[in-house]
């Protein structure tokens, strides 16, 4: 059984589900980091990508966690799992085709065992009292080029002069045909680090007639530029021209960035807005470590919810080093402000 949304256009999806979930969705939090926390070693060039291979069981584990944390949107473990990155594994490119198509299928059958429990969670009340399924969309990660490169380098956006738009186009290509037919609602291009790769996703999603919707979320390091210097809004204009976008906005990025970026992306376009920030801390991309920052807590991040909301962004849950419980805490925070009388504003 597929997700409740009913399939329409690319645009009405998101419009219709934002509607079914009263005007804003909970994505979930940070997927790779969180296989971590659960004793995953993903210290590996196939980053999240290698429990795919080692312990599948884990990722339909991760999922579940975060839809009882109140998730809406469930993003598969495909970030880093390229044809290129698994066949340097020894794997063959029929394999590799088939570990992705598994990302989507390990996310599909969360959504269906979150929905046979049929607990309290996963039903909806309405006004008058009658239950309704809390609506569920599968999001096929797509991370960058640099993700590929397994440095870090998504945080850096300096691809060399070797790297052109027609070779990324090249480098994508198979991966997003794929997950466009894998049975998952959308494509999620995740970590975007520069307007280059924005192009080539554009192009792709028109040359080849990609059927199903995407989002593109930006990362930055200084809440103005994407991590090669070029500005959020220049970025964003690139991802408000193409119609297959349901959806721009920002991840894995510090939250007390996400702000400013709320209010620039909010310049230039009249889509939906996503913003999954991460924990705050900072990627050691050479020994894959995180390395704690003084500046921010959980708790902060959770308090500027409301305020994201009020600039107008719609679909909030987090990135890197986020938890099941900072995505039941964001849920809350939206819920309190559903139900919450208009005139009693949090801000
Ligand atoms: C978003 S970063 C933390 C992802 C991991 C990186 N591509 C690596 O392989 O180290
Ligand atoms: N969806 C990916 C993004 C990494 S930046 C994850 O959460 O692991
Ligand atoms: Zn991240």
């Amino acid at each position: 059984m597929g997700s409740l949304v009913k399939k329409g256009t690319s645009s009405s999806l998101m419009t219709e589900f934002l509607e079914k979930c009263d005007g804003y969705a909970v994505v979930d939090g940070g997927f790779a980091t969180e296989l971590e926390r659960h004793g995953a070693d993903i210290k590996d060039p196939l980053w999240s990508a290698k429990c795919l291979i080692t312990s599948p069981h884990l990722v339909t584990k991760v999922h579940l966690d975060y839809l009882e944390s109140g998730s809406n949107i469930i993003i598969t473990a495909s970030y880093q799992a390229t044809i290129q990155g698994f066949v340097a594994k020894g794997l063959s490119v029929g394999e590799a085709e088939s570990l992705l198509r598994r990302s989507v299928e390990l996310s599909c059958e969360a959504r269906e065992i979150f929905y046979n429990r049929c607990n309290k969670g996963s039903w909806d009340f309405d006004h008058a009292g009658k239950a309704s399924r809390r609506p569920v969309l599968v999001a096929a990660s797509v991370g960058s080029y640099g993700a590929y490169l397994a440095d870090g380098s998504e945080y850096s956006g300096v691809y060399g002069d070797s790297v052109s738009k027609e070779s990324l186009k090249d480098f994508h290509r198979r991966r997003v045909q794929i997950l466009a037919k894998s049975g998952a609602d959308l494509i999620a291009f995740e970590t975007i680090p520069n307007k280059l790769e924005a192009e080539a996703y554009v192009d792709l999603l028109e040359e080849e007639g990609i059927d199903i919707p995407a989002w593109f979320a930006f990362t930055s390091k200084d809440g103005v530029t994407v991590p090669s210097g070029e500005s959020i809004i220049e970025c964003a204009e690139v991802a408000d021209s193409c119609k297959k976008l349901v959806a721009i906005g920002i991840n894995c990025t510090a939250p007390r960035y996400i702000s400013d970026l709320v209010v620039s992306l909010r310049q230039v376009t009249h889509k939906p807005i996503i913003v999954y920030p991460n924990s705050g801390e900072v990627y050691d991309g050479l020994n894959k470590k995180w390395i704690k920052s003084e500046e921010e807590s959980e708790e902060d991040f959770v308090s500027y919810v409301s305020r994201w909301r009020e600039e107008g962004a719609s679909l909030f849950g987090g990135c890197c080093r986020t938890t099941p419980n900072t995505i039941k805490a964001i849920t809350n925070v939206l819920s309190c402000e559903s139900s919450a009388p208009t005139n009693l504003k949090f801000w």
